[in-house]
């Protein structure tokens, strides 16, 4: 396999991140190309490109896709390298918003951003198109950390994702890569926040 290319010099790098399945490749098929695949090969290691107007300006940004299972020292070394994060769950995945926070920390240590360094990350919350169906868990319980899969139904209600964006400081976003909705902004938007 080969090895994962770079961005070109005058571009932007996007670090699109999260655990499996939750559609990130989806999500950046549908923002480059406005296509929706049935089915795509793993994205890791691979970025695509992508126009985006930022006041009034046209940028170019690199996008590219890690999952949660890639090698740590491919993640560490995108992740210093990257002028923003996108981070993913997916709204029928419990267990993919809990990652999220790991995510989001690393980031931030990696980053410095202890300090003073401002590096944009928003987070995206996709496969909103799923139908809002909960699950009741014997005593009412919600499930935990590793307890989930993806479902075919939303587990994660849009409050708890702008609930836990607004605690991180990060702008919030419920994506369908699938429907098309909020598939082509998210990362214009964030590259506002950039400049
Ligand atoms: N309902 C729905 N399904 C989606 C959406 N986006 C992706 N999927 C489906 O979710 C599955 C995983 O999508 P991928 O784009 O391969 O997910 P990924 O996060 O890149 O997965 P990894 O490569 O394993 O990290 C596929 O079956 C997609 O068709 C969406 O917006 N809505």
């Amino acid at each position: 396999m080969p090895g994962p290319e770079y961005p070109r010099s005058s571009e932007n790098m996007v670090l699109i991140w999260g655990a499996a399945d939750t559609g990130k490749s989806a999500f950046v098929q549908r923002a480059c190309y406005d296509v929706f695949p049935p089915e795509l090969d793993p994205f890791d290691g691979e970025g695509d490109r992508k126009l985006a107007v930022v006041d009034g300006e046209s940028r170019a940004l690199w996008i590219f896709c890690v999952s949660n299972m890639a090698a740590t020292g491919m993640v560490e070394s995108f992740i210093r390298r990257s002028d923003m994060f996108v981070l993913a769950y997916s709204v029928g995945s419990d267990d993919s918003f809990f990652q999220m926070n790991r995510a989001y920390y690393l980031i931030r240590e990696l980053r410095g951003l202890w300090a003073d360094e401002h590096v944009p990350i928003i987070i995206i919350g996709n496969k909103c198109d799923l139908p809002s169906k909960r699950r009741a868990l014997p005593g009412g319980r919600r499930r935990g950390y590793g307890s989930s899969s993806h479902e075919d139904v939303r587990v994660v209600s849009y409050e708890e994702g702008a609930c836990l964006a607004e605690q991180l400081g990060c702008p919030f976003f419920e994506t369908s890569a699938k429907e098309n909705i909020n598939a082509g902004g998210p990362a214009e938007r964030d590259e506002k926040k950039v400049v």
